[in-house]
């Protein structure tokens, strides 16, 4: 975008894509290139905290793959910024240069010359190079255009660093660096949604047409086929207690936190949920059975709703599994029919393998203790309730 407008103003995408269209309309008519692939958002508008409706109106009138931004997640020091890949979207973490529009002369740099000097020269802005292996900055246009502190930082930190370290400078340009920052780092593909309103920074650059009340409070978390729609039930009889729509495509569970469903952004969840009449004393939740016993959902959920309560019925695992095969075969699984339960719970390793798929479903869930291990890694122990649903 140009002129700083700033994206998540704009909650309409239509008009977002018009008024993309006309700074293309304009860069084309002043042979301005427009095929770069790489675009920053002003204030980190719409990057993160993810306004979804940037991302598809970049795709269309820019064909953007790269961004940037010192926004994911929010945390000093900056080394600690990380990388994900949103909608197609590769979005790199950028590091503070420590040059803002402000600065427009060497002597007026905030606390004196010296202080950028020193940042420069085994200072912050050093330490920054020397400890990421990739490093993305920015600096303001008018820098470069009055007071050229930009040309003069980054030429001093380069014959520093190469003075005073072995380390080697390269640089590529922003499409190859992308595919480079994540063939390094391939785990932070994937992206940990965090509440927009826990953070100023954030909540600034958060439209003011989205709220963050449309979280759940707490989550029955499952597992399956322990009594988990039983207590729904009961639970949402009560009026301060509000649950999801159903989902028409997962048996009327949301599923967020254990799928592929996550990578749809909170937008798409929140969308799940009304808005509630009163804050405080209104309670949303979620039941989705299969967050028990998810590699992914406990870290997720901290991420996204830390102060969530979180609900499990345990029963006997030999009761839950039979249940489970019970379900499967009324749910028309088309392998459950063909098996007995004893064939299920027996399968040993030479077994084909969708006995073996089927067995894995049916019986990694009552690995209780494992799994509750696992929620209380990023859950203290007074969140987390425990039902006896024997
Ligand atoms: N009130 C109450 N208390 C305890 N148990 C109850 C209750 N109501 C239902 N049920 C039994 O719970 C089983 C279904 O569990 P879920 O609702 O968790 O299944 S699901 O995962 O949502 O499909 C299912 O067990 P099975 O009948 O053994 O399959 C239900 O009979």
């Amino acid at each position: 975008m140009w002129s700083h407008m700033q994206p998540h103003l704009f909650h309409n995408e239509s008009s977002l894509v018009e008024q993309m269209f006309l700074n293309k309309k304009f860069a084309l008519e002043h042979g301005i290139p427009t095929d770069m692939g790489y675009a920053v958002a002003p204030h980190h508008s719409g990057v993160y905290p993810v306004h979804v409706q940037l991302y598809e109106a970049w795709k269309k009138v820019w064909n953007i793959k790269i961004t940037s931004t010192e926004e994911y997640p929010h945390l000093k020091p900056a080394r600690y910024r990380r990388g994900f890949i949103h909608k197609n979207i590769m979005v790199l973490p950028r590091q503070t240069c420590g040059l803002f529009t402000h600065t427009i002369f060497y002597k007026d740099y905030p606390g004196g010359p010296k202080e950028l000097d020193k940042s420069i020269q085994g200072g912050e802005l050093f330490f920054t190079v020397v400890l990421n292996p990739i490093s993305i900055f920015m600096t303001h246009l008018s820098n470069y255009g009055n007071d050229r502190l930009g040309l003069y930082t980054f030429v001093n930190l380069a014959n520093f660093v190469q003075t005073w370290t072995n380390l080697r400078l390269q640089t590529l340009p922003s499409v190859q660096l992308a595919h480079k920052y994540f063939e390094l780092f391939p785990d932070q593909k994937d992206p940990l949604w965090q509440n927009p309103c826990d953070d100023k920074r954030h909540r600034d650059i958060w439209s003011k047409e989205k709220t963050c009340d449309r979280l759940p409070k707490f989550l029955v978390i499952g597992p399956q086929k322990t009594g988990t729609t039983a207590l729904y039930l009961f639970l949402v009889m009560h009026p301060s207690i509000l649950s999801n729509s159903p989902s028409p495509k997962t048996f009327e569970e949301v599923q967020f936190f254990n799928r592929n469903n996550y990578h749809r952004g909170i937008d798409w969840y929140m969308d799940f949920f009304p808005v509630p009449s009163n804050v405080t004393t209104d309670f949303l939740f979620e039941k989705s059975a299969n967050y028990f016993y998810s590699e992914e959902a406990p870290k997720r959920v901290a991420s996204l709703v830390p102060k969530a309560k979180i609900i499990t019925i345990l029963i006997d695992p030999s009761d839950r599994a039979y249940s489970w095969y019970q379900h499967q075969r009324s749910h028309e699984d088309p392998t459950a029919p063909k098996f007995s339960f004893y064939e299920v719970i027996s399968a040993g390793p030479w077994a084909p393998s969708e006995l073996r798929t089927l067995q894995k479903r049916c019986l990694v869930p009552r690995w209780y203790a494992s799994h509750i291990e696992r929620w209380l890694v990023y859950f203290p122990p007074f969140q987390l309730l425990i039902i006896d649903g024997q």
